[in-house]
């Protein structure tokens, strides 16, 4: 059989890759205006907190290793070549598409490495590679929408959530909460037929069905510093109120929105929302992000297949 070529381009909201580069990342997320040196030092101090830098970076790269390889191994008659495209850093999701059509890549599929996608945000990371490739000529990109829905990423969550309530005494289930939560975005960013809070929603309550879960909650994290309004609750309020109102005592957060262990996990949860446990006298549990877990990369090459077998026409 012969072989034919796929580009494979993974998308992301990037990271800074290292200390120096923190004030260009903040002032590319800001549209090219650099934040107050205030809104700066405060994300240095945030990154520094978390050792300097963030494993983000390494953990893409590895997570894009991994999912090359595990399509490479399922279909013989294609091969797989990698491509990262980030949204505010380098490579820029342009520069891949151009690195593609520069090796001569006719077809390729685009996934985004964020399981919601929200119209201005996620949503647009596949509108942007499109949009090079129309520009350049090529190639002709299918992008993956939804794989949230997958069964290996509620199985994913649901198994974490198992091991996670193991070790919890029995007569402190009762008290125990599950929040699963994802980034929040400014209200003004979400139109009415933005699919964002739904997807969160539906997501939290399959995985909370396959977990055999009866107290779940969702919601917001890492709001912006910025003067909108953004989407809540936010999981550090919920948490209080879930506390005083509902009497649960051990917390345990799913950042469902995410897929690695990056600043708003290692901080603003592990840091920012442990101490608003701790200060209640609480217990915080928070399991293991995806990262590279053989489960969670097999969902990205179903999610991967699935759409280029719909994309040739032959039933998924
Ligand atoms: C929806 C969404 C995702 C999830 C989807 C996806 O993953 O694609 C995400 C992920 C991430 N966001 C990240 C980093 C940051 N996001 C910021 C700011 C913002 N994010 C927003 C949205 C999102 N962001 C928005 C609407 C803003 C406000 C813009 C403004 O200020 O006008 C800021 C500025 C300071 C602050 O506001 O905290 C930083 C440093 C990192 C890298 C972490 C690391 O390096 O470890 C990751 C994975
Ligand atoms: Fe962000």
């Amino acid at each position: 059989m012969s072989q034919q070529t796929t580009g494979l381009l993974l998308m992301a909201y990037g990271t800074p890759h290292g200390p120096d580069s923190i004030d260009s990342f903040y002032t590319h997320i800001r549209h090219g205006q650099r934040p107050s040196d205030a809104l700066l030092q405060e994300l240095r101090n945030r990154y520094q907190a978390i050792g300097g830098t963030s494993p983000l970076a390494h953990i893409t790269k590895a997570q894009a290793d991994a999912l090359a390889t595990r399509l490479n191994a399922r279909h013989a008659d294609q091969r797989f070549k990698l491509y990262i495209g980030l949204k505010h850093a380098e490579p820029f999701i342009e520069d891949a598409v151009e690195a593609m059509h520069h090796d001569g890549i006719t077809q390729a599929v685009a996934l985004a490495l964020a399981p919601y996608d929200a119209n201005a945000s996620v949503h647009g990371y596949g509108e942007r590679a499109q949009g090079a490739a129309a520009w350049l000529g090529g190639p002709a990109i299918t992008v993956v929408s939804d794989w949230c829905r997958q069964g290996k990423f509620v199985r994913y969550w649901a198994e974490q959530i198992r091991t996670a309530l193991a070790v919890i005494p029995e007569d402190d289930l009762r008290t125990t909460v599950v929040i699963f939560s994802a980034h929040s975005l400014p209200a003004a960013m979400l139109g009415p037929p933005d699919r964002y809070p739904r997807q969160l929603e539906e997501s939290a309550r399959s995985i909370a069905q396959a977990a055999h879960l009866k107290h779940y909650a969702t919601g917001w994290q890492s709001a912006g510093r910025t003067a909108d309004s953004w989407l809540g609750p936010d999981i550090r309020e919920l948490t209080r109120d879930l506390w005083s109102r509902g009497g649960y005592r051990t917390f345990v957060y799913c950042a469902t929105g995410f897929v690695a262990d990056h600043l708003e996990v290692l901080y603003d949860l592990d840091v920012e929302c442990r101490a608003v446990v701790t200060a209640l006298g609480g217990r915080y549990i928070r399991p293991a992000m995806p990262n590279t877990a053989p489960l969670f990369i097999d969902c990205l090459a179903d999610a991967a297949s699935d759409a280029l077998a719909h994309q040739a026409g032959v039933p998924a």
